[in-house]
Parts: C-alpha cells; structure tokens; sequence
C-alpha cells in the first residue's frame, strides 16, 4: 500500500472508533481487527503502519473528533512528514483545504480534565496517562516460580514491587510462550496484581469477587490462596464470566466457583452467601480513566452522564458486597480509574453511610494516599491508573 493508502485506511477507521465510541459500540483494538480481517490485501507493514496511524492520532486528540479526516489531519500538523499523504491520489486522501475542520490535540475532553484536575492529577499525570503501558504478566505461584520464568523469557525483567510479576519486551508473543501454554503466566498489569490482594486473602478463606469478569483478579487471589480456600466469581456477564473456567484449570485452580448473576437480582441471588465472607472484592465497573494506556479512544466515550451511571452503578454494588461479608472481614474496593468520583468519593459516601464499616491500609507498599484509600497512577508508580480502599466490617 501507499502511504497515500495507508492515511486513507487510518482516516476510514479513525472514522469508525470514534463512530463506535459515540455509540458505545466495539474497541478501537477489535474496530481494527475486524476491518484487517476483510482486507487481506494489507501486508503485516501496512497494517503495523496504519495501526500506529490510528493510535497516534486517538491519543493525540482529546476531544471525540467530528470525522476520522479531522483527527488525522491533526496529527498532520504535529507530524508534518504526513501532509504529502494527502495527494488526492486515488486510494488516498483528497488534498487539503486550509478552511477544513482539524480537531484539536488535547489530553481529554475539557469537562473531563477539569475531573482530573479536581481529583488532584496535575498536567504531567495527566500525558502520562496516555504514553504506552508496559507489557507484565503474573507468574502463577502455583505453578513455578517468578525467576525461574524469567530465565526462560528474553528480556524479562522483575518488576520489584509487585513479586509475581515480570515486565516482557512489549513486542512479546505471550499466549506462544510455552510457560502459557503451562499455565504459569497470565498477562495481567504489575498495579492490578497488587490491587487484587490488598486484603492479603490467606489458604483456607471463603473470598467473594462480585465483579469477576473473566477473572484475571480473581486467579491472582487464588494463587495468594495457594490454592486452598474457596471462591465465588460472579458477574452479570455471561460472556466474559465463561472465561473464567478454562483459565482456572489452565492455572491448576480448582477452588473457584462462577455465578451469574441478574442485574437487579444480584442480592436475592447470593441470600446463602450473607455475612459469610472473609474478603470481598468489587472491582467495580468505571470509566477507565487509568486505562487510557491501553485503550486511549474510552476518552471519547465517556460522557459526563455514562460517569454518572458509573457512580451510581459502583453504589449499587458496594451495596450489594457489603451484606456478604462477615462481622471482622474485609471489602476491597477497586476502580481502575482516577477520578475521585468513582474512588475517594464513592469510598467516603459508603463510610458515612456504613458506620459498622472503617477504612484500613491495603496490604501493599505502594501508591499514594487518597482519601479512605490509595491510589496507582502510570507516572508515580508505574502501573495503570487504579484506586483502591480496603474496608473493614467492625460488626
Ligand atoms: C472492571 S470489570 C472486572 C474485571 C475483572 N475483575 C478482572 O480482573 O479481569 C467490572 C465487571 O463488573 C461487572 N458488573 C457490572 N455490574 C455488575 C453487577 N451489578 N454485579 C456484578 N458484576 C457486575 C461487569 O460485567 C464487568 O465484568
């Protein structure tokens, strides 16, 4: 393809995302997929340049641009070599006109920078948020052991605060590997294994993860369980909770058990389960602010009003963990977003509506301070943005 081609292709699917985004439709990473899928035409170089096209123009723009023609035309500006790829040629892009619309660089909506800013993130947190994340995996402690792995990995390095994890080369084929294959490994990031087990979940306890979702938290719990104990994974989503069994037993777990859960019903559903667990975790659904890393183009779909749900949603299933734990245990709650919104506030709006409830340290040295709780973020602490509070139930 030409370079004309590829800015065109980059334009067509830039077009796409931010369509998707709107309508809270798929990811940029499946938009892509899906669209190399048909068009066998492009070589692994086209599709690794496109690729690039795409993200460097997701993270470059803030606001959700008016056409894919007007983000790439922004990063045209701050990258000049790729004016000439607007030639008018015929698979390319039309020449540009001087008066047409080009969006405008920003680190996010401005509704949502002033969320940062009020949540305490200042201008150098906030382009961190948006540089590219490392590639970690968890050595599974029930399988082998983190140095052992790393010997075997090229270029992988422990990462110190977090001891079963390993930062890999992020060209790294990871599901190739055969310590994958073994069910040693799992991609998960450095900051979400410390998170999972802020509670420090012993052998032998009966740990509840309500928000379960394919199970990457819930898998690091039972490896800091060495296996013994129980857990319950749920989650109201059928597809992603269908995950988690397969990954268990490629891990060697064999003490978790998934419940489905209704949205609405989650209560009534787990009445056998109140006031019996020594931990429960929510890692409850959110913006995602701290995953931007990963997924730049969830800027443009957040609204102040899907915030709102999530706030509302978080309330509900705080609400929800809170009836199952019992008299002595432990909530952790977990967004991997920064805004205090969903984090410091939601945590302070559920102790003052919780008096038999009070905050406690989670049980890692790592984060900073925030409110009831601490807080990861990518430039401070080199992990994806999350924050986190361990609540304990005093009676
Ligand atoms: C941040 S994700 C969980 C990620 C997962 N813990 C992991 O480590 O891979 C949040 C999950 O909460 C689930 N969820 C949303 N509302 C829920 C509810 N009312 N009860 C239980 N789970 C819910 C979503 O389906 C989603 O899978």
């Amino acid at each position: 393809m030409t370079p004309s081609a590829r800015a065109q292709a980059a334009i067509d699917l830039l077009d796409l995302i931010a369509a998707a985004a709107r309508g809270q439709g798929a990811a940029a990473d499946t938009i892509i997929a899906r669209w190399f899928a048909t068009r066998r035409y492009a070589g692994s170089k086209d599709r690794r340049a496109i690729r690039e096209l795409v993200y460097e123009a997701i993270r470059l723009v803030g606001e959700p641009p008016v056409s894919g023609r007007a983000a790439l035309l922004a990063l045209a500006e701050s990258s000049p070599e790729l004016k000439p790829a607007f030639d008018g040629s015929p698979y390319g892009p039309a020449t540009i006109d001087p008066a047409e619309p080009v969006a405008e660089p920003g680190v996010a909506p401005r509704w949502l920078i002033a969320a940062l800013e009020t949540s305490g993130l200042d201008d150098g947190e906030q382009a961190a948020l948006l540089t590219r994340a490392p590639l970690d995996i968890r050595v599974n402690r029930l399988k082998a052991d983190p140095a052992a792995v790393a010997a075997q990995i090229p270029g992988a390095e422990p990462v110190g605060f977090a001891p079963d994890a390993l930062r890999l080369p992020s060209d790294t084929r990871v599901e190739n590997l055969p310590a994958f294959n073994r069910g040693e490994i799992e991609v998960q990031d450095a900051g979400s294994q410390l998170v999972a087990i802020a509670a420090r979940p012993e052998r032998g306890q009966h740990v509840i993860d309500l928000c379960a979702g394919g199970g990457g938290k819930t898998l690091a719990l039972a490896a800091a369980m060495a296996g013994h104990g129980s857990i319950l994974a749920c989650d109201i989503d059928r597809a992603r909770l269908q995950r988690l069994p397969p990954r268990a037993e490629r891990a060697g777990v064999s003490i978790i058990e998934t419940r489905l859960l209704d949205p609405g019903k989650e209560a009534q559903q787990l009445v056998d389960q109140t006031g019996r667990a020594d931990i429960v975790l929510v890692d409850a659904p959110c913006s995602g602010t701290g995953t931007w890393r990963r997924n730049p183009e969830a800027r443009w779909r957040l609204t102040p009003d899907r915030l709102d749900r999530y706030v509302a949603t978080q309330r509900h299933v705080l609400g929800i963990a809170a009836d199952l734990v019992r008299p002595g245990g432990a909530l952790v709650y977990i967004v991997c977003s920064l805004l205090d919104a969903e984090g410091a506030g939601q945590v302070d709006a559920f102790l003052a509506s919780h008096p038999d409830w009070q905050a406690a340290a989670p049980e890692f040295d790592r984060g900073a301070a925030r409110g009831a709780g601490v807080r990861l973020t990518p430039l401070s602490h080199s992990t994806d943005g999350f924050f986190v509070a361990k609540l304990v139930r005093q009676w």
